[in-house]
C-alpha cells in the first residue's frame, strides 16, 4: 500500500472521449435537416462535444468556465517585455473588478471567470492567493524559475483548481495565463518539446521593438541550452524553463482531461502548458479543441505538434484567455446544432436521393 502522504502529480488511466457517442453524433448529423458536410467545421465541433460527454446528441453548455492563472517572471527584468513586471499584479485586480477584455469577452461568450495567483509579485487578495506558491520566479537564462517543490506546488494547484471547478458543475473549460515576461519561458518550452531552434520562436510578445526582441531571443537561446539537458522529465523542464502559471496551467490541463472535461485552448503559454501536460497524460489532447491560433511564431508549432486545427485565425494575442472565451459561442452553436436541428423524419422533409461522397 502506499503511505506517501504527498499528493502525487499522475494522469495513469487517462480516459479517451467517447467513441460511440462519436459515431452517434456523426450519424446524427447525416440524418439533419442539410446537405451532408454543409456546417462545415462546426459539424466536428459538434461531434467532439458529443464525444467528450459521452452522449448524443450533446448538451449545451450550462457553465463554461475561464480560469486565468497569473505569476511573474524573474527574466522580465532583463528586458524582455514591453511592460514592467509590476503590471501583473494590477491586470489581476483588473480582472477581479471585471474591467479586463477576458471578462467582456467571456461575458459575451456566457462564461464566468476566475483568477488564480500562483506566483504574482505583489500581494493580491487571500481567496485569490491561496494556491500561491512564489512570488516572481528565477532568470532562467542563468537559474531555475522554480524549485521541485514550488514546481509540483503549481502543477498540483492547477489540478485542484480543475477538480474544483468540475465538481461545481462546469462543463466547458478554459484556461488563461496572465504574466509579464511569460512568453520568454513559453517560448522556451516550445522549442524544447517540438525540437524547434530559438529563433523560430522569438516573438514579439506583449509588443518589444528589435533590440528588446535581441535580449529576448538571447535569453531564449541560454534558457534552451539549459532545459534541453531535461527534456525527457516534464516536471524539471517547467522547474528549470517554465514558470508558476505555465505549470498551473498544465496541471489544469491534465486533470481536465482526467474528469472527461472539454478545454478551449487558447494562446502561447497555455499552447505552451499543453505541450508539457501532453508529455504528462498521453492522450489529454484529445480532451482539448485549439480556440484560435495566436500571432506567436511559436504557437504555431504547438498547433503542429498536438496535430491541433484553430477554430479561428483572428492574429489575437493577448491571453487571459481571451482568444478562447472569443470561440466559445461557435462551439456552443456547434453543440446546439446537434441538440436542436430536426432530422429528415422529424421535419417531414425528403432526404437526399444520391448518397453524398465517401470520405
Ligand atoms: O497568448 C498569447 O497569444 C500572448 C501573446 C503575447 C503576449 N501575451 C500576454 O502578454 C504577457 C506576455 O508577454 P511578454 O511580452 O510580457 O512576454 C502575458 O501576460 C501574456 O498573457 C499573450
Ligand atoms: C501587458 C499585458 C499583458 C497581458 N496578459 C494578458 N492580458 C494582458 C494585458 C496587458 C496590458
Amino acid at each position: 500500500m502506499d503511505t506517501d502522504a504527498e499528493p502525487r502529480i499522475e494522469f495513469n488511466d487517462l480516459p479517451a472521449p467517447d467513441e460511440v457517442a462519436r459515431a452517434a453524433a456523426a450519424d446524427l448529423h447525416g440524418a439533419l435537416i442539410k446537405p451532408a458536410g454543409s456546417l462545415g467545421r462546426l459539424e466536428q465541433l459538434g461531434v467532439w462535444v458529443a464525444s467528450c460527454q459521452g452522449q448524443c446528441p450533446p448538451r449545451p453548455f450550462t457553465r463554461p468556465r475561464v480560469v486565468v492563472f497569473a505569476a511573474d517572471h524573474g527574466v522580465a527584468a532583463k528586458g524582455v517585455s514591453a511592460y514592467a513586471p509590476e503590471v501583473t499584479g494590477q491586470l489581476v485586480g483588473s480582472i477581479l473588478t471585471g474591467v479586463a477584455p477576458v471578462n467582456v469577452v467571456a461575458s459575451a461568450a456566457g462564461a464566468s471567470v476566475r483568477v488564480v495567483d500562483v506566483g504574482v509579485t505583489s500581494d493580491t487578495p487571500r481567496p485569490v492567493a491561496s494556491f500561491k506558491v512564489r512570488k516572481g520566479s528565477g532568470s532562467i537564462d542563468h537559474e531555475d524559475a522554480l524549485t521541485d517543490d514550488e514546481t509540483r506546488a503549481a502543477v498540483l494547484a492547477g489540478m485542484r483548481v480543475a477538480d474544483a471547478e468540475v465538481d461545481g458543475g462546469a462543463d466547458l473549460l478554459i484556461a488563461g495565463d496572465l504574466g509579464v515576461g511569460n512568453s520568454t519561458p513559453s517560448a522556451v518550452l516550445v522549442a524544447a518539446l517540438t525540437g524547434s531552434e530559438p529563433v523560430a520562436v522569438v516573438g514579439r510578445g506583449s509588443g518589444i521593438d528589435d533590440t528588446a526582441w535581441m535580449r529576448k531571443a538571447a535569453a531564449i537561446r541560454d534558457a534552451l541550452r539549459r532545459a534541453r539537458a531535461v527534456l525527457a522529465d516534464p516536471i524539471a523542464l517547467l522547474r528549470t524553463a517554465g514558470g508558476a502559471e505555465i505549470a498551473a496551467i498544465a496541471g489544469f490541463l491534465a486533470q481536465a482531461a482526467m474528469r472527461r472535461t472539454p478545454v478551449l485552448l487558447d494562446g502561447l503559454a497555455v499552447g505552451a502548458a499543453a505541450l508539457v501536460a501532453e508529455e504528462l497524460a498521453p492522450g489529454a489532447r484529445s480532451w482539448w479543441v485549439a480556440a484560435h491560433r495566436c500571432g506567436e511564431p511559436a504557437h504555431a508549432l504547438v498547433l503542429e505538434h498536438l496535430d491541433l486545427e484553430p477554430i479561428l485565425d483572428l492574429d489575437i494575442r493577448l491571453g487571459e484567455g481571451a482568444g478562447a472565451a472569443v470561440a466559445l459561442p461557435l462551439l456552443s452553436t456547434a453543440t446546439r446544432l446537434l441538440a436542436e436541428t430536426a432530422t429528415y423524419e422529424q421535419a417531414g422533409v425528403t432526404p437526399p436521393v444520391i448518397a453524398p461522397p465517401l470520405g
